[in-house]
């Protein structure tokens, strides 16, 4: 069935999203900034800014009037970062049809207070709207998405019958949709991985090979696995498309912002120039100082995250952070052995 549908946000992912939702037949609205972002996607039906090269559905109607965009749309999805969120939902809050079904498709947690999305989009928006957000996540960069290569993703609800309706909305027959119940392991996951695409890319700026990137993967799922289950996470969705999925996409991705910035930083670029080159969200750099308070405030050992954290925030250079993990006391690998324990 054909819905009204409001995208909030026409960065990549908000624009690439908007497609989908247009090839499968629903009238899409997009909240944008900038009147010359809403004229170009009107008018060209394209976003060269953020998605060179690629013709958007003319279908696809952009505007700055968030009331406008917001009123009446049975289905909002909030493609904004995550460092946007709150201010966001807090201003379309007083819009939305107490029936909404509201959806984000952010990676990330609030700063000041280590908040998932959900949770602070639950505090901006009145009930019941706020029991029953889904998230959208998963392996998916939308360069490719926009293209239509074949694409996998998850979306986590508390609310079953929400996820579903989510799940119907964007699935197609290049975008195929999971369920998952675990609403907090998909997010937890989602967000966490960037900050070990940060790493992988920074292993390759140093001109390190695939087995230290094997590596980072693999020890990077299991400290995000634990700070996750610490969290209230489920193990299971570590290993399915939130985690390890997203986790391989972004660590070895052309696409990946995040991995962009790590190898710029591996080759010895400060931080506020990397940030400037790209000029879009990396999410991983916010997230790695949420993940080290959040490690700290729980007891939870992320030697990768912490060493990060260091070579972003204090000065350590990424050769240091590279000899100080290589260097840790020894450990074991598994952390649960169950019945083969000694
Ligand atoms: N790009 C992808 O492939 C992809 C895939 C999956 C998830 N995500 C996630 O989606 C979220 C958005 O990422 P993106 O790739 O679209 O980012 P982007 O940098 O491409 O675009 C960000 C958009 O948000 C807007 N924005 C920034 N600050 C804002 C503010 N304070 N208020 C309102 N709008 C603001 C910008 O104008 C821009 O339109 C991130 O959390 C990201 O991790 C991205
Ligand atoms: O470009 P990145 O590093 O923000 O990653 C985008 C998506 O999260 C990949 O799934």
């Amino acid at each position: 069935m054909s819905q009204d549908v409001a995208v909030i946000g026409a960065g990549s992912w908000g624009t690439a999203l908007a497609s989908v939702l247009a090839d499968n037949g629903h009238r899409v609205n997009v909240w944008v900034r900038d009147p010359k972002l809403a004229d170009e996607v009107n008018t060209r039906h394209t976003n060269e800014k953020y998605l060179p090269g690629v013709m958007l559905s003319p279908g696809i109607r952009a505007s700055v009037d968030l009331r406008e965009v917001v009123s009446d749309k049975p289905v909002v999805l909030l493609a904004v970062p995550s460092h946007a969120m709150r201010q966001v939902t807090r201003e379309l809050a007083p819009f939305l049809r107490p029936d909404v079904l509201l959806i984000h498709a952010a990676k990330g947690f609030e700063l000041e207070s280590l908040k998932r999305m959900t949770e602070v989009i639950g505090e901006e928006v009145p009930e019941p709207i706020g029991k029953g957000v889904v998230v959208l996540t998963g392996p998916s960069h939308a360069e490719e998405v926009v293209r239509r290569s074949p694409t996998t993703v998850v979306v986590a609800s508390a609310c079953e019958d929400r996820m579903l309706r989510a799940q119907d909305l964007f699935m197609n027959a290049y975008f195929r949709v999971y369920t998952n119940p675990d609403l907090v392991g998909a997010e937890i996951a989602g967000a966490l991985k960037n900050i070990i695409a940060l790493g992988a890319g920074m292993s390759d700026g140093l001109g390190f090979g695939d087995n230290a990137k094997a590596a980072l993967l693999t020890r990077g799922l299991a400290e995000i696995t634990r700070l996750g289950i610490k969290l209230g996470a489920m193990p299971l969705t570590f290993a399915g498309l939130a985690g390890v999925g997203d986790l391989i996409v972004t660590c070895t991705s052309k696409h990946s912002r995040n991995w962009r910035a790590g190898y710029l930083l591996g080759q010895g670029k400060p931080l506020d120039e990397v940030l400037e080159q790209m000029g879009m969200v990396v999410e991983g750099v916010r997230t790695t100082k949420a993940a080290y308070a959040l490690a700290s405030r729980n007891q939870v050992d992320m030697p990768i995250a912490s060493v990060l954290y260091g070579i972003l925030f204090e000065g350590k250079s990424p050769r240091q952070g590279v000899e100080e993990l290589m260097g840790r006391g020894r450990t074991r690998e598994m952390e649960y052995l169950g019945p083969f324990g000694v």
